[in-house]
């Protein structure tokens, strides 16, 4: 049966396996791309979701594709490269899908029956979670680290793209899971946080900073051996901890969002013998609360009043900043959590078709939380009094506080700023918009200040997040280019790589490459200042052969 016109689409855009372009292709430029811009953008994302016979039921299982745009003297490289994950390896040597991902359960041995299967899995507490690192990067000193959401981190050479060692999280900090979305403070130090669910029944959430660089470099020491824990926050429930996907900075406090949308470790624990998948074991809870956690980056402690809101479901924080004595943060906030629904691939399809299960549009919600809250406040009494937002944080009784959102604007996610302004005040966010329809999508900024909007966006075309990159002498939060790949559901239109005028939204350069390119998440523009081309490490494979050499291991 020949394919509709939105099933092709889908196939094109999220189905269909991606061929690795290991060499460089250089790209096709029109425009003129800006001299100063040097440097690599990295993006990761899904590639591949099929292995032989077996599918992957989720766009978030597919296995990690990196592709990278070298950009120098107005000319642009591309190439891509599978992650050779063990999970990728242990794939491919067996043909088929054996590392269970977020939505599909994998079986390493079908053959077994239920009760030996039942036996392998109880011998191990907690399942090995897959390396599968398909999500975001994270800049670690020198050193480049691909990331999901589980134990697991992937160093790669950021310029070929080959994949380095397996970092397991648990080895530096007691987590089992981490984010994808680490922050950086001015020094590169890097901070994130992590859920605790094996420690003798006390889950916890774990906020730890990786330094960035070892005192003792000089000795090879990777800086993750002075990973240190800032502050652990006990979960609500000691059963059900809460997921998230990312967490908020200012320049002294973290924001921590312990959201009604929750992963059962009760459910986890038997997910592989009942045959369901992690997804499965995670839900929204919408008689729940939504708890704000404020952290003294200084002190490690958390700021005692407990600040809640409604229910609801945040992927990603925006940016958070101190004003006048209260803390502003910025969301993506959602109902609840149907959006990862709409990624099992069925449903692309379906949505693809037509008969879409309704997009969840987002809203852009600002938070504004007191920093001292004065005991004596009469209960009911709004304890923001700043002019510059309409949110509210209203005092009742048992030094609880509830925080009312101001309604920025709707229908945006993949949020980037400009990163020299993360936990300061700021004013723009460059985004994906998130419409109902038409699909495709465009990108956008949105001026907080003035509530407007820019958009960009051409017919067939699929932006990714769009990546800030400031001019060497910016003088406003502005100035800087927009970078994204773009790719399009229309076969017969080649990729590229747009870098738009941030400020005005003028295209300024396209780079075509003639290479199937996919669909990605998240991305990091490395400046070619930032390295010394000869300080990157070798890859697994020549550190291999050099310890085989050597004897060492
Ligand atoms: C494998 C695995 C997980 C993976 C989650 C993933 C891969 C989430 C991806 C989210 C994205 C891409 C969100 C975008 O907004 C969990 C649930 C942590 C539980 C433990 C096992
Ligand atoms: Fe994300």
């Amino acid at each position: 049966m020949p394919l509709s016109l939105g099933a092709c689409a889908m196939e094109v855009l999220f189905g269909r396996n991606k061929k690795e372009q290991p060499e460089p292709v250089r790209a096709k430029v029109t425009g003129k791309i800006p001299t100063w811009l040097q440097g690599t953008l990295l993006r990761n994302g899904p590639g591949k979701h099929t292995v032989g016979e077996t599918r992957y039921n989720h766009w978030f299982d597919g296995l990690a594709l990196l592709h990278s745009f070298t950009i120098r003297d107005g000319e642009v490289c591309y190439r891509s490269r599978y992650l050779r994950s063990d999970t990728y390896n242990a794939n491919m040597e067996a043909n088929r899908i054996v590392v269970s991902e977020f939505g599909t359960m994998a079986y390493p041995d079908p053959s077994k029956n239920l009760l030996s299967k039942a036996f392998t899995y109880l011998s191990h507490t907690i399942p090995d979670f897959t390396d599968n690192c398909l999500i975001n990067f994270m800049k670690c000193g020198e050193d480049v680290y691909v990331t999901t959401e589980t134990n697991y981190i992937r160093k790669i050479n950021p310029q070929t793209l080959e994949t380095l060692e397996k970092v397991d999280y648990r080895k530096y900090v007691g987590i089992n899971m981490a984010t994808a979305h680490p922050h950086y403070d001015s020094a590169g130090n890097v901070l994130n946080i992590g859920t605790s669910i094996v420690d003798k029944g006390k889950t916890k959430y774990v906020i730890f900073k990786i330094p960035a660089a070892a005192p003792d470099r000089m000795k090879r020491k990777s800086p993750l051996q002075h990973t240190e824990v800032l502050c652990s926050i006990p979960s609500r429930s000691l059963l059900s901890p809460s997921y998230y996907h990312s967490f908020g900075v200012t320049e002294n406090y973290i924001i921590f969002l312990e959201q009604p949308f929750k992963l059962d470790i009760l459910k986890m624990a038997t997910a592989y013998i009942r045959g369901v998948s992690w997804a499965s074991c995670l839900a929204f809870h919408r008689e729940d609360k939504t708890y704000i956690h404020i952290v003294n980056q200084r002190t490690g402690k958390l700021v005692s009043t407990k600040f809640y809101t409604d229910p609801m479901v945040v992927f990603h924080h925006i940016n958070a900043y101190e004003e006048d004595g209260c803390l502003l943060f910025d969301v993506i906030a959602y109902e609840d959590s149907s959006l990862y629904n709409c990624f099992y691939l069925a449903n692309l399809k379906q949505g693809f078709e037509g008969n879409s299960r309704i997009i969840p549009v987002p809203t852009l919600k600002r938070f504004a939380v007191p920093l001292c809250t004065d005991k004596n406040a009469e209960v009911g009494s709004n304890l923001i009094k700043l002019a510059s937002t309409t949110a509210r944080a209203l005092k009742e009784k048992d030094d609880q506080v509830y925080c009312q959102p101001e309604l920025l604007c709707e229908g945006l996610d993949l949020p980037r700023i400009n990163y020299a302004h993360n936990g300061k005040r700021y004013r723009y966010v460059f985004a994906f918009e998130v419409q109902r329809s038409p699909i495709p999508n465009k990108i956008l900024k949105y001026d907080i200040l003035t509530k407007s909007f820019l958009r960009w966006g051409e017919q067939h075309c699929w932006p990714s997040e769009p990546v800030f990159v400031p001019t060497p002498d910016a003088k406003e939060e502005d100035d800087g280019i927009l970078l994204s790949a773009i790719v399009s559901s229309d076969p017969q239109k080649l990729p590229f790589l747009l870098i738009l005028d941030a400020k005005t939204f003028a295209e300024l350069a396209r780079a075509y490459v003639d290479v199937d390119m996919h669909l990605d998440l998240h991305g990091l523009f490395i400046p070619d200042t930032d390295w010394d081309p000869r300080k990157q490490a070798p890859s697994q494979e020549v550190q291999d052969r050099a310890s085989s050499q050597t004897g060492q291991v």
